[in-house]
């Protein structure tokens, strides 16, 4: 198993700073994007310098550490921290479940002096960080276990990015692909490359080729030709947030993906840590679905491929229904999602 990336890290004790892997120069540049205040983190959240479910809220975790001044932190600046971040993207529900964890430090303390409470919300933000790290080991082994009859060199669709990059440890989503690999088994992940934003082909394909597992970059449109062809045995995707009745939001084109699936007879599972289940959420109906920039879809990395002035709707996200769900693999095992 080679190079494994370092999504995030905080650098130092309190007073430190978040160093994040900028992931918008993937895959030309591997740079690190250091954040020294809160909104910094609050502008690399948006612009997707770091991205996945998991990933965004264990980085919100050390954000709100960044408020600390001189040493000190107070809850009324732990609070507006927190109510800021809260406003950088709607969708991932890790966000809102990480910061809700921080300020329940906060309002824990407030008795405590300044110093204090510093040093336990980085040990806050370091334990949302560890548990992030056990979960997604933990999902690698239920998602290889439920993979482990599948042939040798069998298929695998992914869409958008669900490895490392998308948490503070190995992966969801691909996290049972990297354990097939470390138990000796030679999947072959078909990579969306998960148009408007590429972060299949940015992300997930430089993370597949710098562990050396095989893997084929496709165009989201070519789904249903390879699906057709009998080359995946099987789709592994993450979630941004996941409601009580199992229906699941993930980067927009999951959803066409599990239409295709089960119209192919090929079994569509969801990786992703119980932080991204939202038990207050009956059904995925009410999920927010973040709506991004015109600009991403019109004219992308730099280069006009539409008119201007043209309308465009550009959210970022869908949902797909739990009935298309074979399985929602969590750290505590896996689920069926009725
Ligand atoms: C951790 S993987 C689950 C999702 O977070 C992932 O598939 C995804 O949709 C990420 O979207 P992004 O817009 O790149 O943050």
């Amino acid at each position: 198993m080679s190079h494994v990336p370092v999504t995030l890290r905080w650098e130092g004790e309190v007073g430190g700073h978040l160093v994040l892997l900028d992931q918008t120069r993937l895959p030309r540049e591997v740079v690190e994007f250091p954040c020294r205040t809160v909104e910094e983190v609050w502008d690399a959240i948006k612009r997707l310098v770091v991205r996945g479910a998991p990933a965004i809220g264990v980085a919100a975790g050390y954000a709100v550490c960044l408020s600390v001044k001189n040493g000190r932190a107070s809850v009324h600046d732990v609070v507006e921290a927190c109510r800021y971040l809260a406003t950088s993207r709607p969708t991932a529900v890790n966000l809102f479940w990480a910061l809700a964890r921080m300020r329940r430090v906060a309002e824990a303390a407030t008795a405590v002096d300044g110093p204090a409470l510093a040093e336990a919300l980085l040990a806050e933000a370091r334990a949302i960080h560890e548990e992030d790290r056990q979960m997604c080991a933990a999902m690698g082994r239920h998602g290889a276990d439920l993979l482990a009859d599948l042939p040798e060199g069998a298929g695998i669709l992914t869409h958008c990015n669900a490895g490392a990059l998308a948490t503070g440890g190995d992966g969801c989503g691909l996290a049972p692909v990297f354990e097939l690999a470390r138990r000796g088994k030679r999947p072959h992940v078909w990579v969306d490359e998960t148009r408007p934003l590429l972060q299949g082909a940015r992300l997930t394909a430089w993370e597949l080729t710098q562990r050396g597992i095989d893997c084929t970059l496709i165009c989201d449109s070519m789904a249903a030709t390879v699906m057709r062809a009998g080359k995946v045995q099987a789709v592994m995707v993450g979630a941004d947030r996941i409601a009580a009745n199992g229906d699941a939001a993930n980067k927009i084109g999951t959803y066409g993906v599990a239409v295709l699936a089960e119209a192919h007879g090929v079994p569509f599972y969801v990786t992703a840590p119980t932080s991204t289940v939202d038990l207050t959420i009956p059904s995925g109906d009410a999920i927010p679905i973040e709506e991004r920039s015109a600009e991403e879809v019109t004219e992308g990395f730099g280069r006009r491929t539409a008119p201007v002035g043209v309308r465009v709707f550009n959210p970022a996200f869908d949902v797909t229904p739990y009935r298309l769900i074979r399985a929602i693999v969590t750290e505590r095992g896996v689920f069926e999602p009725k």
